[in-house]
């Protein structure tokens, strides 16, 4: 039983983050790494049938004996999908064994309601929404300008086209101004424009924060970026503001501070000051912090709209918390992010606030927002979400309105789903101050308009992946 144990461990550092799938495989005692591993991939590459087939089976609220949700997709996997639980008898191998008809028979509705004929074509069913993941590209308008890389893409032999229709089309996003999007098969993690910071491999709705902040590029702006580690996002507000003004990034966690450092550097960053502090701890009436205009806030989250490629493995997708762990972790979760806002919200001089997350669940994202109106920070600083027309307009999918105290408040807030809007899923809202004096910088509003009114040579992907699943989709 000890190796199942072992895998649930490996299971709940990757759903904590703490490494990628090849790091935290390594750590595994080399005894036991490759038959760990083994399970564990698989396990992963099933998880979201499994997690569905548990619930179905409401496993864990029945057999107190099964401690964690990760134990539980490792032994089910291995009673559906191998030869059986290869453990003696003892009372987590009965627990599942008492339950074994219904699991059979809840695995086998799912396999039918998908038409799936075998396990491969189950597991296929989610990589096919990966796949309708575009390879994203942001430009690092720090070391160039996107025409320039459209050019050099071009004289690669990639051409301005449908990047599903060829393995060497790409086109420009039609919401992100330096923002290209390549056929999902596209490697990038080799090329020198990577290594050398001129490319940054961003999901597009990862792109969304910083460009709905809209830092201004002047000398004398003051950004903060509360949770900065790796540094996608503190990048791509570098490059809005052209290396201008004074961007301070936040990261509390010592490793994940010098991988944000290091990015810092390759991305060619100049006007970030990096520290590695809690941003709860941080005064907001310290001098340094006195002009602070702008705050983005992507805490922590549980992660569970990221589907992408490897990471898709991760995928956690499921409609909304299946078992009290899960409801737990959700409202801690949930607690902190709203300290995070309410915290942003005391600095003396802060106009703009955006609050994201990579997260599906509406208790990490409309229900902190919420909280975050009525809270006495926002009524002291008379904060109030900003008006629908500066949220990314052209953006269709808003907030749940059914999850807002004032449904049209939905209005104002951006939402992706994965395997619908050709990104991972996503959150973005914005809290600006009434009367704020301090707005978005002439250059980046013209820049907005600009990506809005631009004339993309290939029709935008978003649209030609609705198309295509029209059936699908629809909400949108
Ligand atoms: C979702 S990640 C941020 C991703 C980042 N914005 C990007 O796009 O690359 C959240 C980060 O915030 C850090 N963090 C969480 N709480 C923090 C706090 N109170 N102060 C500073 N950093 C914090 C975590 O260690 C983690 O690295």
């Amino acid at each position: 039983m000890n190796f199942y144990f072992e895998a649930a461990k490996v299971l709940d550092k990757l759903d904590a983050k703490r490494g990628s799938i090849k790091g935290v495989i390594a750590s595994i005692n080399e005894k036991d790494r490759k038959r760990t591993a083994a399970l564990v991939i698989e396990t992963l590459k099933y998880k979201p049938v499994l997690n569905e087939v548990i619930s179905a089976v409401r496993l864990l609220k029945e057999e107190r004996k099964i401690s964690s949700n990760n134990l539980a997709l490792v032994l089910v996997h291995d009673l559906l999908l191998a030869n059986g639980i290869q453990a003696g008898d003892g009372p987590v191998k009965q627990a599942i064994l008492r339950h074994k008809t219904r699991l059979h028979g809840e695995f086998t509705k799912i396999k039918i309601k998908r038409g799936a004929k075998s396990f491969a074509e189950l597991a296929q069913s989610d990589d096919a929404r990966a796949a309708s993941i575009p390879r994203y590209i942001r430009v690092n308008t720090s070391c160039w300008t996107t025409e320039e890389a459209v050019h050099t893409f071009k004289s690669r032999g990639f051409e301005l086209s449908d990047p599903f229709a060829s393995s060497k089309g790409f086109a420009r996003d039609e919401h992100i101004p330096d923002l290209l999007a390549f056929n999902p098969q596209t490697q990038f993690s080799d090329d020198p424009l990577f290594k050398e910071g001129k490319i940054i491999l961003q999901d597009k709705a990862s792109c969304f924060p910083a460009y709905i902040l809209s830092p201004p590029a002047s000398d004398e702006s003051a950004v903060i970026d509360a949770t900065a580690a790796p540094g996608n996002k503190t990048s791509h507000l570098s490059a809005l503001m052209e290396n201008k003004g004074k961007l301070f990034a936040f990261e509390r966690d010592k490793k994940r501070f010098s991988t944000l450092r290091m990015m810092l550097a390759k991305a060619r960053c100049q006007n970030v000051q990096p520290q590695n502090a809690d941003f709860l701890a941080t005064s907001p009436a310290d001098p340094q912090y006195a002009s602070v205009t702008h705050i983005l806030l992507d805490p922590s989250c549980s992660g569970s709209g990221i589907v992408n490629r490897l990471d898709h493995l991760l995928e956690t997708v499921i409609p909304e918390a299946e078992n009290e762990g899960d409801h737990e972790r959700l409202n801690k979760l949930a607690a902190f992010q709203l300290t995070m806002i309410k915290h942003a919200m005391k600095f003396p001089a802060v106009d703009r606030i955006v609050y994201s997350t990579c997260s599906i669940h509406a208790v990490e994202n409309e229900h902190v927002v919420r909280r975050a109106l009525k809270s006495e920070e926002a009524a002291n600083g008379r904060f109030k979400l900003a008006a629908p027309n500066d949220v990314l307009p052209t953006w269709r999918r808003r907030g749940l309105a059914e999850e807002m105290d004032d449904p049209a408040d939905a209005l104002s807030l951006v939402r992706c789903s994965p395997g619908e809007d050709a990104t991972n899923g996503f959150f973005v809202s914005l809290f600006v101050r009434e009367n704020a004096h301090a707005s978005q910088s002439p250059k980046v509003e013209s820049r907005k308009r600009g990506a809005e009114e631009h004339d993309n040579t290939a029709r935008p992907v978003a649209k030609r992946r609705k198309k295509k699943k029209a059936a699908k989709t629809g909400s949108q």
